[in-house]
C-alpha cells in the first residue's frame, strides 16, 4: 500500500470541525457527521464479501487430507482476507471512508464463479440497536462455510479505536472422514484509524486474533502497525501451534497483510530449522469478482436496491437529497419497528436466527483463546446463526414488481 498523502480536503472547517467532534463522540460510529468526501456510498453489509474474494483459498482446506496442513490453510485463507477486509477501499479510494450504517433486515446477496465453482455470499443486517451484521458464505462443491456476525465498539483515545465483537466459525468437510466436519472459531482484530489529521484515514490492526479448531490446533496472529519492524505498517507474525502448547509452533508466518508474506515451517525462533513453504503476494494473484443482480431484479431490502437513491446523492455530493433519502428510510423503519412492538412481534430474519440454547461450536472452543463463550450476545442482539430451514423457505420466493414496489413504500418509505 502507498504511503497515503495529505488530503487538500484536510485543510477545511468541514474536517476540522469533525476531527473536534469525534475527540468527544459518545461511541456510536453512526452518530459521527462526517463531511461528504469521507461518506462511502456502500452499507456495512457490504463487507461481509471480503472473507471469500478468493473462493480457491477459501475451499482449499477441504482438500488436504493432513490435519495441521489443513489448519495451516486455513490460517493462510484468514490472512489473504485481511487486505481486503482493512485496505482494500483505501487503496481504491485514497483514504477509509464511513459505510453506510443498514437498517435492520437489510440484505446484500451475491455469488463468485470460478474454478472453485459456485461459492454464495448472504450477508444480513439481524440487530438495528445494537447494529450487528451475519453473514454465510459456502463454497458449493466443497461444502466449506463460513458463518458468523460482527458488531463494533468504538472509544476515542488519540484516535477512533475499534473493539470488533463477534466471532465466525469456519466448517470444513474432514477429507479423510467423509461426513465428519472440522470447525474453526474466528476471533475479529481490534484496529484503529491512522490519517485522521492529514484526513486521509486508514485503518491498522491491533494486538491479536486467533483460530481455534476442533481438530486441536489454534493460531495467534500478532498485529504490529508503524514504529516496529522497521517503521512497516501492517506487520504481522503468526504461529500455528497444538491448542495449549503455545511453544511447540508448527507452522509460522510472517509480512505485511497488506503485501506479501511468507509462510514457513518450523518455529519462528529457531532460523535453522524453519523452512519456507511459500510465499503469498496479492499484488500477483487477482482477486474473483462477486457477482451481484441488478439492482432492478433485487429484493427490495436489498443494499444496492434499497439505498439507491442515497448512494447518487453521495457521488454528487448532494447532501440535502441524501439527508432527504435517508429521512425517508429511516421514518419508515421507525414506523415498522412501532408497528412490531404494538402486534407484539419481533421482525422475522430472512436467513439467521438468534441462538436460545448455549452455542456448542462456543462452549467447545471458546476457551481455547479466551472469548466469552456467549458470544458477546448482549452486545450483538444474539448469538447468530444461519438458518438453512428458512433460506430453504425463501429461495425461489420471486416477488411480483406489485410486490416489491408495495414493500419498499411500507419498509423504506420509497
Ligand atoms: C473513516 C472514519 C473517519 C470514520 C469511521 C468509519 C468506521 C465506522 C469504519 C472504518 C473502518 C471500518 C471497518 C473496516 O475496516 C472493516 C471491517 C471488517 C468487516 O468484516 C466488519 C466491519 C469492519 C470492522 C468495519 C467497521 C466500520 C469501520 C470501523
Amino acid at each position: 500500500m502507498s504511503e497515503p498523502t495529505p488530503n487538500p480536503q484536510a485543510a477545511s472547517t468541514s474536517w476540522t470541525s469533525f476531527i473536534k467532534s469525534i475527540a468527544s463522540f459518545n461511541g456510536d460510529l453512526s452518530s459521527l457527521t462526517a463531511p461528504p468526501f469521507i461518506l462511502s456510498y456502500t452499507s456495512l453489509t457490504e463487507f461481509s464479501s471480503y472473507w471469500a474474494e478468493h473462493p480457491s483459498v477459501f475451499a482449499a482446506p477441504a482438500k488436504e487430507t493432513d490435519p495441521a496442513k489443513r489448519a495451516l490453510l486455513v490460517l493462510k485463507w484468514f490472512l489473504t482476507t485481511l487486505k481486503q477486509q482493512y485496505a482494500s477501499r483505501s487503496e481504491r479510494d485514497g483514504n477509509e471512508k464511513k459505510p453506510l450504517n443498514p437498517f435492520l433486515g437489510e440484505l446484500f446477496l451475491g455469488k463468485w464463479e470460478d474454478e472453485a465453482g459456485t461459492t454464495e455470499l448472504i450477508s444480513e443486517q439481524v440487530s438495528h440497536h445494537p447494529p450487528a451484521t451475519a453473514y454465510s458464505i459456502i463454497n458449493v462443491p466443497t461444502n466449506v462455510r463460513l458463518q458468523g456476525y460482527n458488531a463494533q465498539k468504538a472509544s476515542f483515545s488519540k484516535t477512533i479505536n475499534i473493539k470488533q465483537l463477534g466471532h465466525a466459525v469456519l466448517t470444513v468437510p474432514n477429507p479423510s472422514r467423509p461426513g465428519e466436519d472440522e470447525t474453526y472459531l474466528i476471533t475479529l482484530p481490534s484496529l484503529h484509524v491512522e490519517g485522521l489529521i492529514m484526513g486521509a484515514p486508514f485503518i491498522e490492526l491491533d494486538s491479536a486474533s486467533y483460530i481455534t479448531s476442533s481438530s486441536g490446533f489454534t493460531a495467534k496472529i500478532d498485529y504490529s502497525g508503524r514504529g516496529w519492524f522497521g517503521g512497516k505498517k501492517n506487520v504481522f507474525t503468526a504461529t500455528l501451534f497444538p491448542t495449549g502448547k503455545e511453544k511447540d509452533v508448527l507452522y509460522n508466518c510472517s509480512g505485511q497483510w497488506t503485501k506479501a508474506f511468507d509462510i514457513y515451517s518450523g518455529s519462528v525462533k529457531s532460523n535453522s530449522s524453519k523452512t519456507l513453504i511459500e510465499t503469498w503476494d496479492p499484488t500477483n494473484i487477482a482477486l474473483t469478482k462477486l457477482i451481484v443482480a441488478p439492482v432492478e431484479q433485487q429484493h427490495p431490502l436489498e443494499s444496492r436496491r434499497a439505498w439507491a437513491n442515497v448512494a447518487a446523492g453521495i457521488k454528487k455530493y448532494d447532501m440535502d437529497y441524501v439527508a432527504s433519502e435517508k429521512a425517508k428510510i429511516e421514518k419508515a423503519q421507525r414506523a415498522m419497528r412501532k408497528l412490531e412492538k404494538e402486534e407484539g412481534r419481533d421482525w422475522e430474519r430472512r436467513y439467521f436466527t438468534a441462538l436460545a440454547a448455549p452455542d456448542p461450536v462456543l462452549t467447545a472452543l471458546a476457551p481455547n483463546v479466551g472469548i466469552s463463550t456467549n458470544g458477546d450476545a448482549e452486545k450483538t442482539g444474539g448469538v447468530w446463526r444461519f438458518d438453512s430451514a428458512k433460506a430453504e423457505k425463501v429461495k425461489g420466493q420471486e416477488l411480483s414488481e406489485e410486490e416489491k414496489t408495495q414493500l419498499a413504500k411500507v419498509l423504506l418509505g420509497q
